[in-house]
């Protein structure tokens, strides 16, 4: 069930890369997961995060400088791909911003994407994967994530919150259904009807709850963020959180730009975060 196609020592623990035969996709997907030292037979919590446009599952990991705390932490980090990968969908590797590299963590409803484009359906049948074969305690998953990955994260924490206790986000694309990026995927992914994109508006969703993390939301943005003004729209989240009575620290930094310099300054906050949520009881 869960090919390994590589494996690194890494601060005491190991980076590892998987291959899995994906139920969701109908094709072969790819993950990467850290494993921090550990005591035989110990349950870690784990934290999945969501990689943005043009990723892949290495990104992060190559990138991030994630380990060495989550090393000292004891979080497993695990690092799903964006898109299926050979779905053979006509256009599919047209544009950087839809298709390959850009699955925007939603199950597609609309033809041809629908058979593989389900990334939703996708990332909780990992979870499940990851607390069976790995040694993740199922009752400490977060999830944070980069842009659309940041998207992904607080849409499906914000659908699934018993699943992902802990939530958290780099520049996330804040509001997809008012934004080029995301009325783009969506129009592909889900058809015409905005009214159905709604149901995967951090924003929206948001605005239609009430205090779903009562330990807060943490999202860091920078403020020379070329893709800021544009696609992100930080200040809908934020509103609708106020009207939630969601508790969330939204940080935003003059001079960081969208790219993993800025994700890697802000790294050890998030995981400290997410260490310290998932340390309280449910
Ligand atoms: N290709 C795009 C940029 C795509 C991009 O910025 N992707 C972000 C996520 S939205 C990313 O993390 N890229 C990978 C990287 O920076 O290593 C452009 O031409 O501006």
């Amino acid at each position: 069930m869960l090919q390994l196609l590589g494996e690194h020592a890494c601060f005491g623990g190991v980076q590892r890369f998987y291959q899995t035969a994906s139920a969701a996709i109908g094709l072969p997907m790819r993950f990467a997961a850290y494993l921090p030292p550990h005591a035989d037979g110990a349950r870690l919590p784990a934290l999945f995060y969501l990689a943005g446009l043009t990723c892949t599952e290495e990104t992060f990991v190559i990138k991030a400088g994630a380990q060495r705390l989550a090393a000292e932490l004891g979080v497993v980090l695990i690092a799903p791909d964006t898109s299926p990968r050979g779905a053979g969908v006509a256009g599919e590797t047209d544009a950087w911003d839809f298709g390959v590299g850009a699955g925007f963590y939603i199950d597609a409803v609309q033809a041809p994407w629908n058979t593989h484009y389900r990334m939703y359906s996708h990332i909780l049948e990992l979870r499940e994967l990851v607390v069976q074969a790995l040694p993740v305690d199922g009752e400490r998953v977060g999830i944070f994530g980069h842009s659309m990955g940041g998207h992904g994260a607080l849409t499906i924490a914000l659908k699934r919150p018993d699943l992902f206790r802990s939530v958290s986000a780099f520049a996330p694309i804040a509001a997809p259904a008012r934004c080029p990026w995301g009325r783009k995927a969506f129009t592909g992914y889900l058809g015409t009807d905005e009214s159905a994109w709604l149901k995967h508006d951090a924003s929206a969703l948001m605005a239609a709850m009430q205090t779903p993390f009562p330990h807060g939301i943490l999202i860091d943005q920078g403020l020379s963020d070329k893709f800021l003004a544009g696609q992100l729209h930080p200040e809908a989240f934020e509103e609708a959180c106020r009207a939630a009575a969601q508790p969330l620290q939204l940080r935003r930094h003059a001079g960081y730009d969208h790219g993993y310099y800025f994700i890697s300054t802000y790294m050890e906050d998030h995981l400290r975060f997410h260490a310290l949520n998932l340390s309280f009881t449910a």
